[in-house]
């Protein structure tokens, strides 16, 4: 990460930033988690790198079985991964609501002090997402860099954000996260800095790099809405490449579920496409879009989507839109989920409240019981038991992929029209059409032209009624 200052200078050593937010600031901001007290037009908030290097995580228990809390943390954990750090420790602390001003309590957090100590961890991950009262207090308490799991996933995504799209999207997720963040600096951070640093860690190059930038809430502002109406034009010029692709009726299909389930192998399974897997969560950021074909030969567009998972947070949500739009507009949608997961049922409700969130929960869905091959065979009984319509399969050995192939053919919406047509020979294009966007049940070569029997969507329907003829009787 390069930052706009080094992170071992003292705090009054670098420049205050003013302007607009240039790329290094953005880069900054994208690790800001900060705290709120009162602003003033130009202020000096405090700002954190998080160097996310060897944690402690640390999450509280509220429902479920004991079994569902560890899931849960261990989620944690393969995040926490994924952003780069070493997990240390984690614990789960029992309590029938997180408390409101440290979270996990202060006998709790006296303890995780100790942790903390004991591990030399510089920094401790909650598992939820912390008002920002709750960071400061739990951070005055363990003296280390305190983060949610709302801002480690922001942070995941802004690592895996490649094309313009993605980078807008994750940049104004982060900054709707840190604007209620902000703080002053101000007599009560001062003091805090100080503590902190006299505590071991903190700003002196020994703990987590921590330094300051000066923001005023209406910058940030400023910077939301332009990020809005960027984001705004380029989902408008997808949207015409999704329109286009519409009026070639070839049907949508996206494929949406957990992230690290396998969609993009099942991609690639479906299409021969070359997309990147990897055993990591949120490896696919941007919509990828492929052409495949069923084994009757009709032509649809399969588009892979970013990874859901629990928690995902709310400006990730909404900042996404756009991209999730992938899924709204789609005819049919493969949810889906690891079969090999200790919850995958979890999993499957997660993304569907995802779907329900972005209005795609009324699409037709196909659920995809993927990781045959790695599942315990009673776990894919109870999920096909919950999940009637559903095809287990294996992206990884083919097993199921026919049966997939088919069951996809079955849904694929807009073949509503059956006809009889004698197409003359001049319009090969209208045969070639049907081909790749209908069923031909018949086809047979005459003098006057081609005489078809064929399923085919609705305009494709209109466009052959002027050849249609009276079903032969033989
Ligand atoms: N055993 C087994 N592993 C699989 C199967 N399908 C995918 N995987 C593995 O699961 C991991 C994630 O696969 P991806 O296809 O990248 O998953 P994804 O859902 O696209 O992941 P994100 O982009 O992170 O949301 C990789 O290590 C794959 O090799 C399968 O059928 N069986």
């Amino acid at each position: 990460m390069t930052l706009p200052f080094s992170a071992d200078q003292a705090p009054d050593e670098f420049e205050p930033m003013t302007g607009e937010l240039d790329l290094e600031d953005r880069r900054a901001l994208r690790r800001v988690a900060g705290l709120s007290t009162e602003l003033t037009d130009v202020t000096e908030v405090e700002y954190r790198a998080l160097r996310l290097e060897r944690v402690v995580l640390v999450g509280v228990w509220t429902e479920g079985t004991a079994a569902m809390a560890e899931n849960s943390l261990r989620e944690l954990a393969l995040l926490a991964e994924t952003a780069g750090s070493e997990v240390l420790e984690g614990l789960v602390q029992r309590r029938s609501r997180p408390d409101p001003a440290t979270y996990i309590g202060s006998g709790k957090a006296a303890e995780l002090r100790d942790i903390v100590i004991a591990t030399g961890a510089d920094t401790v991950i909650c598992d939820g997402e912390l008002a920002p009262g709750q960071l400061r207090h739990l951070e005055e308490t363990v003296q280390v860099k305190v983060i949610d799991r709302t801002a480690l996933i922001l942070d995941i995504f802004a690592q895996h954000a490649k094309s313009r799209e993605g980078k807008a999207q994750v940049e104004l997720a982060q900054l709707s996260y840190l604007l209620p963040r902000l703080r002053g600096w101000g007599g009560n951070l001062s003091r805090q800095v100080g503590g902190r640093a006299a505590g071991g860690v903190g700003i002196g190059g020994r703990g987590p790099g921590e330094t300051k930038i000066e923001l005023d809430r209406r910058r940030i502002r400023t910077r939301m809405a332009k990020l809005r109406r960027q984001i705004g034009e380029m989902s408008k010029a997808r949207d015409t490449g999704r329109g286009e692709r519409r009026r070639g009726e070839v049907p949508a299909v996206a494929i949406a579920g957990y992230t690290n389930a396998g969609k993009s192998s099942l991609l690639n399974r479906l299409t021969g496409a070359g997309v990147l897997v990897e055993n990591a969560l949120f490896a696919t950021l941007d919509p990828t879009v492929r052409r495949a074909e069923t084994p009757g030969g009709r032509h649809y567009t399969l588009a892979d989507t970013v990874g859901f998972v629990r928690h995902l947070p709310h400006q990730l949500v909404e900042a996404f839109r756009s991209t999730l739009e992938e899924v709204t507009g789609a005819g049919l949608v493969l949810h889906v989920v690891d079969g090999s997961d200790p919850e995958p049922e979890a999993q499957l409700d997660a993304v569907r409240e995802v779907l329900r969130e972005i209005g795609a929960d009324t699409i037709n869905e196909i659920v995809v019981i993927n990781k045959a091959d790695a599942a315990d065979d009673l776990a894919i009984v109870r999920l096909q038991r919950r999940e009637p319509h559903s095809v287990v399969v294996s992206a990884r050995t083919g097993q199921g992929i026919d049966e997939l192939r088919a069951a996809i053919e079955a849904e694929l919406p807009g073949l509503e029209s059956e006809l009889h047509a004698l197409v003359p020979y001049e319009r090969g294009d209208l045969i070639a059409r049907v081909h790749d966007h209908g069923e031909v049940l018949k086809l047979e070569h005459v003098a006057e032209g081609t005489l078809l029997h064929a399923r085919v969507p609705g305009d494709l329907a209109g466009e052959l009624s002027r050849y249609e003829v009276v079903a032969p009787t033989v």
